[in-house]
């Protein structure tokens, strides 16, 4: 999205003259200063908005936007924030963290008069583009009576749409990767000046991820500046805010989020369930709570689109959505909009949406798997029980990750009530999964995608106290997604393995099924920087691209052989294309003879096999459908060779279209890259020279023509100013006229009259010609060229 701005200017609106009104202003702002000033932040009188030294822009916006009481964390960051203190705040989901800094953004510019002219003077960082707009959205709401230009970067648009707005922006909300491209790329981005930061969600914007983008981003800001960092589950690593330069930061709130991270409105369970039937109860929760809002968490892309397009398939009666980092941005902005407004619904996830977003009234969060580490269950449960609302949450745990996720839990004072599914009402789907797999091979194959990457992330967790793989049913888990078999899984091995395992899973994650525009949430693009992704390079970029293959040739197959088995005999028949089964006795009954008889380059050797010179392969004929195929010419013809195609050169010679040079020769005249450049270069300097005589001999034509034309003019008007002769036509020639003197033939002795018919409108040409001079008018001379007519131009401009 390119960014836009910020609420309208508002100034002059209520008829005070400009003058008066600035000082006026000047005065407000002095005031406000001191009162700002007069601030004892250990005071904690502030309850409302309204106490608050406040500008009367926010106040109105404030006010306008319903908010009045302020929440705890707000009390506790916003005075120290006013006062120019660094903050790291930390409060629990859903208590809200946004106004506590965009109020002091806001105050904090305008009580420095900042203009359009001083630029960039708050820059809010997001981890994800969602939140990004959500933020925004914020902003222009309680900003709508400043005057301040507020932009959102978050990619989706041409680099280009976003630079020309960007220099005109005093405060931009942004995901990473790109605001660092811009600051990279956007000269006239002037972030010099820039007097806050913030980072919201900062414990994920601080990890592995985007560590070297935010480093790299702080390298181009201004050293003196305030910096404020919020999130649910803060980092208080040293290290990071050394990263940051934060100086004596305020710690808002953080001791009390340590002792209890979810809201107390928010009521928390967990179930035990083996992978196997981990559908079966979802699938039963969700038909038992038709008439609620709620959020399922997934742990990949993947596994969202197929739970959400098996369960569409079989209609619970409750509209579903999902979303992830795959889809394009304004799908996810749809999606989004669209499960806010809705009253009632299910929405599939990944942890895109676990940070941050303010779903307004949801009823239940479903952690379907497990989430990577006691901050991801904090941040998913965080989407309900918000801003003092009731919710719900339920995680789902295999029997061999519920003692390693409890002590996480309880590790970060987070405590959940094991409850039992009431097996009474559990509903198995696991027939109907496999019947809709059957049906339909796009469902198979995105459960079979569904499979690995769910294995794949649970491989790939760093915390083995929780995630035991050799431990999962992987079968009857691949069954219950109604799979006919177990699809088989390569790992990586080697540095690139031990890089993705040091990753966070979210991260990890995102190489395939997260934010695709932030260069640092994607993996693939982060070790393969700045080459455009195709379909293929996708394909052979696929790490698990044999993950199908014993399952498929069970299918191709007898199902008697393993792969392995398939390939010895490939290797047998030496580069033969041939299947597995044995020759019928119908092709022993003379079929092939009457496929050669219609054809005359099939020839059969002693195997049965058909050889032909002009025949690509022998090609065994062992089935029904072979001999019917080879009674036909037409395909026949396909199994031939391919013609070559020849151009010929000017003697005559053919030529293969491409023709390899000897390689030795070819490495002697040096480097390919110079003889590129060499070729290049002669190539450009041949067109150059042939396109200078080509406009020479152009201009010359057009002249000539010119010329002709002329002179077929003055014939006519001369032709008309001789004495009247009485034209004498001939004999079946009626109407053309005979010539009369030498004067009527052209340059080249042609008589332009007699050549062709003269048409009704040269009548025309030759009077109006004549009428000019006439009227004595100045003859002009048609511009034959761009100089011809640059000339002119010149003349007359002079
Ligand atoms: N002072 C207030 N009065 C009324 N409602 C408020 C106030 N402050 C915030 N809210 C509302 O509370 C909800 C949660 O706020 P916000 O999104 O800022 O929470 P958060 O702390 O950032 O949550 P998370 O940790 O999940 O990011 C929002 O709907 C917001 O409009």
């Amino acid at each position: 999205m390119a960014p836009q701005a910020a609420g309208p200017h508002k100034s002059g609106q209520n008829g005070v003259s400009r003058p008066l009104k600035r000082k006026r202003g000047v005065e407000d702002v002095d005031t406000l200063d001191k009162r700002v000033k007069a601030i004892d932040v250990k005071d904690h009188a502030f309850e409302t908005f309204a106490d608050l030294p406040l500008s009367q822009p926010s106040a109105s916006g404030l006010e306008a936007s319903h908010f009045k009481i302020l929440t705890d964390v707000q009390k506790k960051a916003i005075p120290s924030a006013l006062l120019g203190s660094d903050i790291l705040g930390a409060a629990k989901t859903g208590s809200g963290k946004t106004l506590a800094f965009l109020v002091p953004v806001l105050e904090n510019l305008y009580r420095r008069k900042w203009t359009e002219y001083d630029g960039l003077g708050a820059l809010i960082l997001s981890p994800t583009r969602e939140l990004a707009i959500q933020i925004f959205e914020v902003l222009r709401k309680i900003g709508r009576y400043h005057s301040f230009s507020a932009g959102l970067v978050i990619g989706g648009k041409s680099l280009k749409d976003e630079r020309e707005r960007l220099e005109r922006m005093n405060i931009l909300v942004c995901t990473p990767g790109r605001m660092l491209q811009h600051m990279d790329q956007t000269a006239s981005l002037d972030i010099g000046n820039l007097q806050m930061l913030v980072l919201d969600e900062a414990d994920r914007i601080m990890d592995m991820g985007f560590q070297s983008t935010v480093d790299a981003i702080v390298e181009h800001l201004p050293q003196k500046r305030q910096t404020m960092l919020f999130s649910a589950t803060q980092t208080k690593k040293v290290s990071d805010l050394a990263r940051l330069s934060l100086k004596d930061p305020e710690y808002v709130s953080v001791h009390e989020a340590a002792d209890n991270a979810t809201p107390s409105t928010l009521q928390q369970n967990y179930i035990v369930t083996p992978l196997s039937q981990k559908l079966d109860t979802l699938w039963s929760f969700i038909r038992a709570n038709l008439k609620s809002k709620i959020i399922v968490f997934l742990s990949s892309g993947k596994q969202v689109r197929f739970v959400y397009e098996a369960f569409r398939h079989m209609q619970p009666g409750l509209p579903l959505m999902h979303l992830h980092g795959r889809q394009k941005q304004s799908t996810r902005l749809d999606i989004t909009n669209n499960y806010s407004a809705s009253k009632h619904s299910c929405l599939f996830a990944t942890d895109v949406v676990a940070r941050g977003l303010d779903f307004p009234a949801v009823d239940w969060v479903i952690q379907l798997d497990c989430p990577e580490d006691a901050d991801t269950y904090i941040h998913r449960v965080g989407r309900t029980a918000r801003y003092e609302r009731e919710g719900r949450a339920v995680l789902f745990l295999e029997p061999s990750e519920e003692e390693g996720m409890l002590k996480r839990l309880e590790q970060k004072r987070v405590t959940v009530e094991k409850i039992n599914v009431r097996q009474k009402k559990q509903q198995s789907i696991q027939n109907q999964l496999q019947n809709m797999c059957f049906k339909d091979p796009e469902l198979k194959y995105l459960g079979q995608k569904a499979f690995v990457s769910y294995v794949r992330s649970v491989h790939l967790q760093k915390d083995k106290e929780v995630f035991k793989l050799s431990e999962l049913p992987l079968e009857e888990f691949s069954a219950s997604l109604g799979l006919p078999g177990t699809p088989s899984i390569k790992f990586g091995k080697g540095d690139a393995m031990k890089t993705l395992k040091n990753t966070p899973r979210s991260v990890q994650l995102s190489s395939d099924d997260e934010d695709d525009s932030d260069g640092n949430q994607d993996l693939g693009s982060k070790f393969k920087a700045d080459q455009p992704r195709t379909k293929y390079g996708r394909m052979f970029e696929r790490r698990n691209q044999d993950v199908l293959a014993n399952h498929f040739t069970k299918l191709v197959g007898d199902g008697k052989g393993s792969r392995d088995d398939d390939e010895n005999e490939l290797d047998g028949q030496a580069g033969f294309l041939s299947v597995k089964r044995r020759l019928s006795n119908a092709s022993e009954d003379g079929s092939e003879l009457r496929a050669a008889e219609n054809t005359n380059d099939i020839v059969h050797d002693s195997d049965n096999k058909i050889m032909s010179s002009s025949i690509k392969e022998p090609i065994l004929v062992d089935s029904k459908r072979k001999e019917k195929l080879l009674k036909s010419k037409k395909n026949v013809a396909k199994l031939k060779e391919k013609g070559k195609k020849l151009v010929f050169d000017e003697d005559g010679t053919a030529h293969e279209m491409y023709e390899l040079q000897d390689e030795d020769k070819f490495q002697a005249r040096g480097a390919p890259d110079e003889q590129k450049a060499r070729f290049l270069q002669a190539e450009q300097e041949r067109l150059r020279t042939a396109d200078v005589s080509d406009k020479a001999a152009e201009k010359a034509k057009r002249r000539e023509q010119k010329a002709k034309k002329k002179a077929r003019e003055a014939m006519e008007v001369e032709s008309k100013e001789a004495p009247q002769v009485e034209l004498v036509p001939f004999e079946g020639d009626e109407g053309d006229a005979e010539p009369l003197d030498d004067t009527d033939m052209d340059d080249d002795g042609a008589d332009p009259a007699k050549e062709r018919p003269k048409k009704w409108f040269e009548k025309g040409i030759a009077s109006e010609a004549l009428s000019r001079r006439n009227k004595g008018d100045r003859e002009t001379h048609k511009p034959e060229t761009l100089a011809d007519l640059e000339a002119m131009a010149s003349g007359l401009l002079t």
